[in-house]
C-alpha cells in the first residue's frame, strides 16, 4: 500500500462540497487566533510529546521507569532494547516426539536409565529423553533413543525421526526409518532463533503479549520500561447526566465513558473522569493541582458564556501551543502547556519528585462528541505517543469507495470502515449498496483494500465512529471515489485485551 507522510492536498474538488462549512468561517475562530492546519497541529503535538518525553524519561529513570516485573509491563514501552540473555533455543532440542538417532540405520534401541513408566499389566515402557530432563551425554553411532519434543539432543546424534515415521522390528529389536533420514532433521539447533547478545526488539517498542513471551523466553524476569503517561480527564458541562435517559434539556455524558478507555488503548494511565460542570473555579483548581503528564478537558472550548477553558488558561498563564485547528469536526480543539509548579524554596525536587521543566500538557477537546474524537486523534494521540516514548505512527493511505464532500479550506475527518474488494474502487464487492452505509457484510475476494465512508458523521454524532475502524483524512475540497487518502486507525484491537483491570 502506498505510504506518504503528508495528507493528500492536491486531489481536486469533489462535487457537492459541504456548504454548511462556509457558515463556520475558516482559519480564524471568533475570539481566538488563527487555526493551525491539521498536519501542522499533529506535527506540533508529536514534537511536544517527544520533548516532554525527555523529561518523562528522565523522571522515569530516576523515579518510576525502572524495572517492572514481566507481569506488570504490558502496554508500556521498552526504555532499552531487548537483548537476548541466552541463545534460543538454549541447547539443541528435538522438534518432534520420536527417536533420536546417530549414524545410519537401522539402529539399536537404547533405553535411558531410570526413564521408564508403568505401561499396564505390570510391564514397563522406556520414556526415553524427556523435556527438562538430562540427556545421555553421547549417542554412539548406530544407536537410537526415544525422545520427546523439547528434550535435549545428546552430542553425536544427527537426526530425529518422528514416531510415526519409524517402527521397531519386534524380532530384531532394531529401529527402521520409513523415510529417508536427512542429517539434522527435526533438530532445532542451539541459537537458531538468536544468540545471546542479539537485539530482539528496539527501545521504543510497545510491550505486547508477544513481547512478554519473547522476553521470558530470552531470560528476562523484569523489563526496563518508560512509564505510561498519566492523564487526568476533566469533563465540563452542567447539562450532563451520568445515568438514565435525557430529560429537561439534560443529556448523557458520552465523553466520560469514552475518553478514558480510548486513552488507555493509546497506552496512557488514566484517572477516573472528574465531572466539573461549568464551574471556572473548579476548572482552575483542577488544572493547577493536577500532577498528571497530560490533562484532557472536554467541552467549554468555544466562546459561549460558560465556555471557561480559554479564560482559565489565560488566568493561570498557560502557554497556548495550538489554538484551533483547520479540521472538521473539532476545529476549536487546543493544545497548551500549563505552568510548572513553583520551585520549592529549599531547592529540592518539586511535588513530582524530580527535575521538571514544565507543567502538564493540556488538550482541550470540543464538547461535540465526534469533534472530541477528532481532537483526541489530532492532538492527544501524537502527544501521548511521544510522551510514552513510542515511535511516530507510520501513516498509510487507502482509496475511498465513494466521493467524499470536502470543506473548502479545512481538513475533514470522516469515519470509515475497511473492506477488501475485487476491484480497485470496490464497487463490485459484495454486500454494499451505494451511499456509504457500509455497516453490512464484508467484501470478498483478493482485491485491494479500500475504505467506505460512513454516514452519521456529524460533529454531535457517535453512530458512524462506533461502526468505524478508521478515520479518513479528507483534504480541503474533498475527494473523488477511488482517491487514496490518509487513514487514522482506531486502536480497538489493542484496546480489547487491555481493559481497566490490566492497566491499573
Ligand atoms: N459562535 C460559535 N459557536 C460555536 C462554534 C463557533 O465557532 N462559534 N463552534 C462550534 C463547534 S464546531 C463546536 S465543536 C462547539 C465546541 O464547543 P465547546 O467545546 O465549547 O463545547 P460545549 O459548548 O460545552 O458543548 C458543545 C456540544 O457538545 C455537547 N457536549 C459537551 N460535552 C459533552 C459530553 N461530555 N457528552 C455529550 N455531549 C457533550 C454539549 O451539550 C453541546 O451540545 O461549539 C460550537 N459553537
Ligand atoms: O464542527 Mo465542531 O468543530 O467540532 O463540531
Amino acid at each position: 500500500m502506498p505510504r506518504s507522510p503528508a495528507p493528500d492536498r492536491g486531489s481536486g474538488t469533489a462535487p457537492g462540497q459541504d456548504r454548511h462549512a462556509h457558515e463556520h468561517g475558516h482559519r480564524r475562530r471568533h475570539g481566538h487566533g488563527p487555526a493551525a492546519s491539521w498536519p501542522e497541529a499533529r506535527a506540533l503535538a508529536a514534537r511536544s510529546g517527544r520533548s516532554g518525553q525527555s523529561g518523562s524519561a528522565a523522571r522515569a529513570i530516576g523515579i518510576r521507569a525502572g524495572r517492572l516485573p514481566l507481569g506488570q509491563a504490558l502496554g508500556h514501552v521498552l526504555a532499552e532494547p531487548l537483548v537476548a540473555l541466552t541463545d534460543l533455543p538454549p541447547f539443541d532440542t528435538s522438534a518432534m516426539d520420536g527417536w533420536v538417532v546417530s549414524g545410519p540405520g537401522p539402529w539399536n534401541v537404547r533405553e535411558v536409565a531410570g526413564a521408564e513408566a508403568r505401561a499396564g499389566a505390570g510391564s514397563y515402557r522406556d520414556l526415553g529423553i524427556l523435556a527438562g530432563r538430562s540427556a545421555p551425554a553421547t549417542l554412539p553411532d548406530g544407536d537410537a533413543v526415544r525422545i520427546a519434543t523439547g528434550a535435549r539432543i545428546p552430542a553425536d546424534a544427527n537426526a530425529v525421526i518422528r514416531s510415526e515415521h519409524a517402527r521397531v522390528d519386534r524380532a530384531t529389536g532394531l529401529l527402521h526409518a520409513e523415510h529417508q533420514v536427512l542429517p539434522g532433521q527435526d533438530i532445532r539447533p542451539r541459537g537458531q532463533e538468536c544468540r545471546a547478545g542479539d537485539r530482539l526488539m528496539p527501545a521504543g517498542a510497545l510491550v505486547t503479549p508477544a513481547v512478554l513471551g519473547l522476553a521470558a523466553a530470552a531470560g528476562y524476569d523484569t523489563l526496563v520500561v518508560v512509564p505510561r503517561p498519566r492523564v487526568d480527564v476533566l469533563v465540563l458541562g452542567d447539562e450532563l447526566l451520568t445515568g438514565g435517559l435525557p430529560h429537561d434539556g439534560l443529556i448523557r455524558d458520552a465523553l466520560g465513558p469514552m475518553i478514558g478507555p480510548w486513552l488507555r488503548a493509546l497506552g496512557a494511565e488514566v484517572s477516573a473522569p472528574q465531572r466539573l460542570g461549568d464551574d471556572a473555579a473548579a476548572l482552575r483548581h483542577a488544572l493547577t493541582t493536577s500532577d498528571a503528564d497530560l490533562v484532557i478537558t472536554t467541552g467549554g472550548t468555544a466562546a459561549g458564556p460558560v465556555d471557561h477553558v480559554h479564560p482559565v488558561l489565560a488566568e493561570i498563564g498557560a502557554e497556548l501551543l495550538v489554538d484551533g485547528v483547520a479540521v472538521r469536526p473539532g476545529h476549536p480543539m487546543l493544545l497548551a502547556r500549563l505552568k510548572k509548579d513553583e520551585e520549592p524554596v529549599d531547592g529540592s525536587a518539586g511535588s513530582r519528585g524530580e527535575a521538571w521543566n514544565g507543567g502538564p500538557y493540556l488538550v482541550g477537546l470540543p464538547g461535540n462528541p465526534l469533534a472530541a474524537v477528532s481532537g483526541l486523534l489530532t492532538l492527544a494521540e501524537p502527544l501521548l505517543r511521544g510522551l510514552a516514548g513510542r515511535e511516530p505512527e507510520v501513516p498509510y493511505r487507502a482509496a475511498v469507495r465513494d466521493d467524499v464532500h470536502g470543506h473548502p479550506h479545512d481538513t475533514r475527518l470522516v469515519p470509515v470502515v475497511h473492506r477488501v474488494g475485487s476491484t480497485a474502487d470496490g464497487r463490485s464487492a459484495s454486500g454494499y449498496g451505494s451511499g456509504g452505509e457500509g455497516i453490512g457484510g464484508a467484501g470478498t475476494g483478493g482485491g485491494p483494500e479500500y475504505v467506505v465512508p460512513l454516514r452519521y458523521n456529524g460533529p454531535a454524532m457517535l453512530r458512524g465512529i462506533a461502526a468505524a475502524d478508521g478515520l479518513a483524512v479528507v483534504p480541503p475540497g474533498g475527494v473523488r471515489s477511488g482517491t487514496e487518502v490518509e487513514i487514522l486507525d482506531l486502536p480497538w484491537a489493542s484496546a480489547m485485551p487491555w481493559t481497566e483491570g490490566c492497566f491499573t
